[in-house]
């Protein structure tokens, strides 16, 4: 079947539906900083210096010699296919002739819309980090015609890939009139070793019913010059890659390849990447797709749990979940049951022994209740463990250290000397290996459709995801530029900050959502005062985004850069650095281009 004459836009007569109108190229770079346009913000936060992180390369952060009295409003930036290709024509939306978009009102996000990452904040506090706002943008820099899309799925599985691959694929086809649209089986190695499946609605319209990948995934295998010889060779421009850290990390090799690399391989490629972790362990985003289902899901082993040991005598059970090294899935599972007497997490050590230790405590429970159910994230207590039974240093095809098994550790110990009777539920694979739910389900087309939108705009080298519930584009990597205070002395400090794969999302035991779980189940903290743990959790709760001072030595084409762009009035544009672009913005009015808050400081 012929799936453009489907669809709603094959009604459109293509001449309307994207016509060949040129947009100004890199017109989005520039724009003035008008980005709030509001009188009354100028007049709340006046002189503000500006920080302008752009594309992946974030931008210089610098400060203005007059101290203002309110602290930066940071933008980091997506890149864009035009830093790389500054010729590339751009096209009116088809959404614009869309029967579904016709009587929204704001179809098309604006250029300025950003979203906030931090959002609880007090009356002088910084403006803080901002994404770009995902969305469909009035130009498009493909047409649907020559668009040949590839998905690719990668890592461990989790509920709702299906509904992501699904959701490309109609979104694509739907809403932009693009039938060109390739599956890549098996992970990334699918990309040189094995052959493409085509996609069209049809084939996956009942995919989402369905848990794992249609796709199949697979662990390693990520040659990044071979994923980028068989992109270009394939006529590949677009690239959805649906995956956790590492293959974001994965992504952003791709990317780095493929368009830093543009004038030597000269490919029109969009990276968009999809992140995907049933622990729910990546940064800046709110929360990772199938992360409820698979809690939702993890509620009847510890029911079955608790039915049984509240059966018998002396009952303990342990219920082991998933979370290599975050502990959220046990976390969220245990604030929704009721039933867990105690949950134990990667980032919380535990002892057994002595005042306060899990002994102590299980026995207590015991006497009182007459049974307890415990809830253990399978990366919980891995060095307790390792230094009780052989270690074996193994690793996964992706390089992910082997854990070792807790669950059968901890049911060994504590039977030792108590007289209870024991069960074990080890639900992990069970709770990632089902569809998702009604509100992943939702979670997944919207994300699927924001990163159709932002690689159709042309923006590449982007994650989607929700922050603070908007959903927004962020940057893979950026290159780090900062600038010390005063910029004459060009003391530029530089380092590629891995924006979604820098950090892994942890429970901060310093939040107070840990807080509320210990005062749900009333188990103790294991903290006891012991300073060398209380060290490690504040340690651990810095944003690891705030330490990054980096020596290196001062690099005096981005001063020369900086000079340049100081003396003039409003400037933008792309300087190379040792073969990497970096977008650079100023204005000599500053801060919301206010004549009354003359800057002369620029930012770049
Ligand atoms: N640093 C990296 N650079 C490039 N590719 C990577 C990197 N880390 C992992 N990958 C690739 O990403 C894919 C998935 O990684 P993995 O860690 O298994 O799962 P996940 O993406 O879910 O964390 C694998 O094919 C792996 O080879
Ligand atoms: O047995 P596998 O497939 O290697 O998966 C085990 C690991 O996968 C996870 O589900 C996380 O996988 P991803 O990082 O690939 O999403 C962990 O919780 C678990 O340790």
């Amino acid at each position: 079947m012929d799936v453009s004459l489907s669809s709603p836009l094959s009604r459109i007569p293509p001449s309307l539906s994207l016509s060949r109108t040129p947009f100004p190229p890199n017109s989005h770079t520039r724009r003035s900083f008008s980005l709030f346009p509001n009188p009354k913000l100028s007049t709340t936060f006046p002189r503000k210096s500006l920080i302008w992180r752009q594309n992946q390369f974030f931008t210089v952060a610098a400060q203005h010699q007059e101290q203002s009295d309110c602290e930066d409003f940071v933008l980091e930036d997506v890149p864009h296919l035009t830093n790389f290709l500054p010729d590339l024509p751009s096209y009116p939306n088809p959404l614009h002739r869309s029967q579904a978009y016709a009587v929204v009102k704001d179809t098309f996000v604006s250029h300025e819309d950003v979203v906030a990452q931090k959002i609880v904040v007090q009356k002088g506090s910084p403006r803080g980090l901002h994404f770009r706002r995902a969305g469909p943008r009035e130009q498009v820099y493909f047409t649907s015609e020559e668009v040949r899309a590839c998905v690719v799925t990668c890592g461990g599985l989790c509920p709702g890939i299906n509904t992501v691959i699904r959701e490309i694929v109609c979104g694509l086809s739907y809403m932009y009139g693009v039938d060109d649209i390739l599956g890549i089986e098996g992970g990334y190695r699918g990309f040189y070793s094995k052959n493409t499946k085509k996609l069209t609605p049809k084939v996956v319209n009942d995919i989402h019913k369905r848990g794992g990948t249609f796709l199949q995934t697979s662990r390693g295998g990520h040659d990044t010059n071979k994923i980028v010889d068989n992109i270009q060779d394939r006529g590949i421009n677009q690239v959805y890659i649906i995956g956790g850290d590492g293959t974001q990390k994965g992504a952003a090799a791709i990317y780095k390849v493929a368009n830093y690399e543009v004038e030597k391989r000269g490919i029109q490629v969009a990276v968009a990447g999809i992140p995907k972790t049933i622990d729910n362990d990546i940064a800046v985003i709110d929360k990772s797709f199938g992360f409820d289902t698979a809690v939702e899901e993890a509620q009847r082993a510890i029911n079955a749990a608790h039915v049984e040991v509240e059966s018998v005598e002396n009952g303990v059970g342990i219920v082991k979940l998933m979370g290599r090294y975050s502990g959220f899935i046990a976390m969220y599972a245990t604030l929704a049951s009721r039933d867990v007497d105690c949950c134990l997490i990667p980032e919380s050590p535990f002892y057994l022994e002595g005042k306060g230790g899990l002994f102590e405590f299980i026995d207590q429970r015991l006497k009182e209740n007459g049974h307890m159910v415990i809830v253990l994230a399978e990366g919980a207590g891995q060095d307790y463990v390792a230094q009780n039974m052989q270690a074996v240093n193994e690793k996964d095809a992706s390089g992910n250290k082997l854990l070792l098994d807790v669950g059968l550790w901890l049911n060994q110990k504590i039977k030792v000397s108590r007289n209870i009777c024991f069960v074990s539920a080890d639900p992990t694979y069970m709770i990632r290996a089902i569809p998702s739910n009604a509100s992943d389900n939702i979670y997944c087309t919207l994300l699927a459709h924001s990163a159709v939108h932002g690689a159709m705009a042309g923006y590449t080298g982007f994650t989607v995801g929700p922050v603070n519930s908007r959903h927004a584009y962020i940057p893979i990597s950026s290159l780090v530029l900062r600038l010390s205070l005063d910029i004459r002395e060009s003391n530029v400090k530089r380092r590629v900050l891995q924006r979604v794969t820098q950090t892994t999302n942890t429970v901060k035991l310093t939040d107070r959502m840990w807080a509320r779980l210990l005062a749900s189940t009333n188990q103790p903290s294991f903290l006891q005062n012991n300073e060398t743990m209380l060290g490690r959790v504040d340690g651990d709760s810095v944003d690891v985004g705030n330490k990054m001072m980096i020596n290196s030595k001062t690099n005096a084409s981005v001063s020369t850069v900086l000079s340049s762009v100081k003396s003039s009035s409003y400037s933008s544009g792309v300087q190379w650095f040792d073969e990497i672009p970096v977008h650079f913005a100023w204005g000599s009015n500053g801060w919301l281009d206010s004549p009354a808050r003359n800057s002369n400081f620029g930012t770049v």
